[in-house]
């Protein structure tokens, strides 16, 4: 059988040569469009092959189609080397050049014992227009060409398999992305989306994360678990996602934990904030607009909603009051016009498990009591991490990461020191810095941080008398009050 391209070229060849002799013989049209109709068919027996065209960019925002972006890679990562142009570019996310095949240049490519032709083309417009978009003046395109009996299984299968080598090879070759959300408002301008992101390059990870040795592998254990687990959340039916609630007090290490996980996982971050979004609506094309391996981060989420008991009950009276101020005919706003509680928890449970990939979600506060139980309840909030104060354990891993020592003789006063005081691992670390960064002298970091934990001693102590003297003031009050009560009752 012909390859494509010769077929190609001597059928061309045939048609220049046609219609020069149609010019010179003066052939009349309606006889010249029944021989047209009569060569396709002719054609169609003589040149066996199909084509699907791949364009770089599509849609009304001229986003760059994803199945241009994949089959990109999957060509770089399995047919460079059978071709002699390449060309290597720097792409939009990725921290190594792609090498792939260059313009006009063609591959071959074997699936199943099918051969199929990957041509690598550019289109240039003619148009005087000066034109905004990207790949309007400039259009590339990679033509696959197969031979029509084999049509179901590049349809079927070939294309689904290029999607999937594609993904896998962009994954090993992409620079991890942290997201924000940007506010609705902007959305609707020229080439901006939900998200706007700059490259994740946190260092933290679990080996300098301070806390107890223990709990940290338990969560290193479950991350593992959900990592390798995607036939058994497929086996039980459920999304294959997992949520984590981090709380403590600030400076713990909340956020600190969220980029260990991100770094473990090699997951890009979404950080979503809840302010910029006003309604259910918004929520759900935001989730929709995530992708898979990947973390959804809502920070503080006490304060950015009002899904907290105490305010939602304030809320309800406020919302009950409004509607009774509603005028006949008037109808209540519908729930997708704002962003509710529910429309949350939705999102959690439905639309966003329907997302295929796996994702996880993570709310950090610092005040976990306040939080509606509905949100943070098993299934939803699989794993509630409690990140605290710093034991003697977790400032091992701070002087280790810091001063590169394990052992001390001034351990042993620390140890006792950080029982007794309450003390963060921000404050530890921050104390450890201070006198590094002057010299560097071992002994010099911990004693200075003897100094700040003591300090610290004793202003919660003087804090505590504070307290202890305003509570005794307070109940005397409370004791003179009842008998100027009981006086005036007596007087009465
Ligand atoms: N557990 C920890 N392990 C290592 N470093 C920590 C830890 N906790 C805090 N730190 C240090 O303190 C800084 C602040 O910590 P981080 O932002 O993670 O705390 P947080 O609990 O998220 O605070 P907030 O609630 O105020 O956001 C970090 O940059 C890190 O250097």
């Amino acid at each position: 059988m012909a390859e494509p391209w010769a077929a190609t070229s001597a059928i061309g060849t045939f048609i220049v040569l046609l219609i020069t002799m149609a010019r010179n013989l003066n052939i009349p049209f309606p006889l010249m469009d029944l021989f047209m109709t009569f060569f396709r068919k002719v054609l169609s027996v003589v040149y066996p092959y199909e084509q699907i065209t791949i364009n770089d960019y599509r849609g009304e925002y001229m986003q760059r189609d994803e199945l241009y972006t994949t089959a990109e890679a999957y060509l770089s990562s399995v047919c460079t080397s059978r071709a002699r142009k390449l060309k290597a570019e720097l792409g939009k996310g990725c921290d190594r050049p792609l090498v792939t095949i260059d313009d006009n240049e063609e591959v071959t490519d074997t699936f199943r014992g099918t051969k199929v032709w990957w041509y690598s083309r550019k289109r240039t417009s003619n148009s005087s227009v000066i034109s905004f978009y990207p790949g309007n003046e400039e259009c590339k395109y990679y033509c696959l060409t197969f031979h029509k009996g084999h049509r179901q299984l590049v349809e079927g299968e070939y294309l689904n398999h290029i999607l999937k080598e594609g993904r896998a090879a962009l994954l090993c070759n992409r620079q991890r992305k942290l997201f924000t959300n940007n506010p609705s408002s902007s959305w609707y301008n020229y080439r901006s989306s939900v998200w706007s992101h700059v490259a994740f390059e946190h260092p933290a990870t679990f080996d300098t994360l301070a806390m107890d040795p223990e709990k940290k592998a338990a969560i290193i254990d479950d991350l593992v678990t959900f990592r390798e687990g995607k036939e058994y959340y497929q086996k039980i039916g459920k999304a294959w996602k997992r949520g984590y609630l981090l709380y403590g007090p600030p400076g713990t290490g909340k956020s600190s934990m969220i980029s260990a996980i991100a770094n473990f996982l090699e997951y890009d971050v979404y950080d979503l904030e809840l302010t910029a979004v006003k309604t259910n609506t918004e929520l759900r094309k935001i989730f929709i607009e995530t992708t898979g391996k990947s973390i959804i981060v809502i920070e503080d989420i006490d304060c950015t909603l009002e899904l907290t008991n105490k305010r939602k009950e304030k809320k309800k009276e406020k919302d009950d009051k409004e509607k009774e101020k509603l005028l006949p005919g008037q109808e209540e706003k519908d729930d997708n016009s704002k962003l509710t509680l529910s429309g949350l928890l939705n999102f959690i449970d439905g639309l966003w498990s329907a997302c295929g990939g796996e994702r996880i979600i993570i709310f950090t506060t610092n005040h976990p009591e306040k939080l509606d139980e509905a949100l943070i309840r098993r299934g939803r909030m699989d794993m509630h991490i409690e990140l605290s104060y710093c034991t003697f354990e977790a400032f091992k891993v701070l002087a280790k990461n810091y001063l590169e020592v394990e052992q001390h003789e001034l351990f042993r006063i620390i140890r006792t020191l950080l029982a007794e005081v309450n003390i963060t691992p921000a404050d530890v670390a921050e104390g450890l810095l201070r006198k590094k960064s002057r010299n560097n002298d071992v002994r010099a970091c911990l004693d200075n941080l003897i100094i700040e934990i003591q300090a610290k001693k004793q202003a919660d102590e003087e804090a505590e008398k504070e307290k202890d003297k305003s509570k005794a003031e307070s109940s005397t009050q409370k004791a003179l009050d009842l008998d100027d009560d009981k006086a005036d009752d007596i007087k009465k």
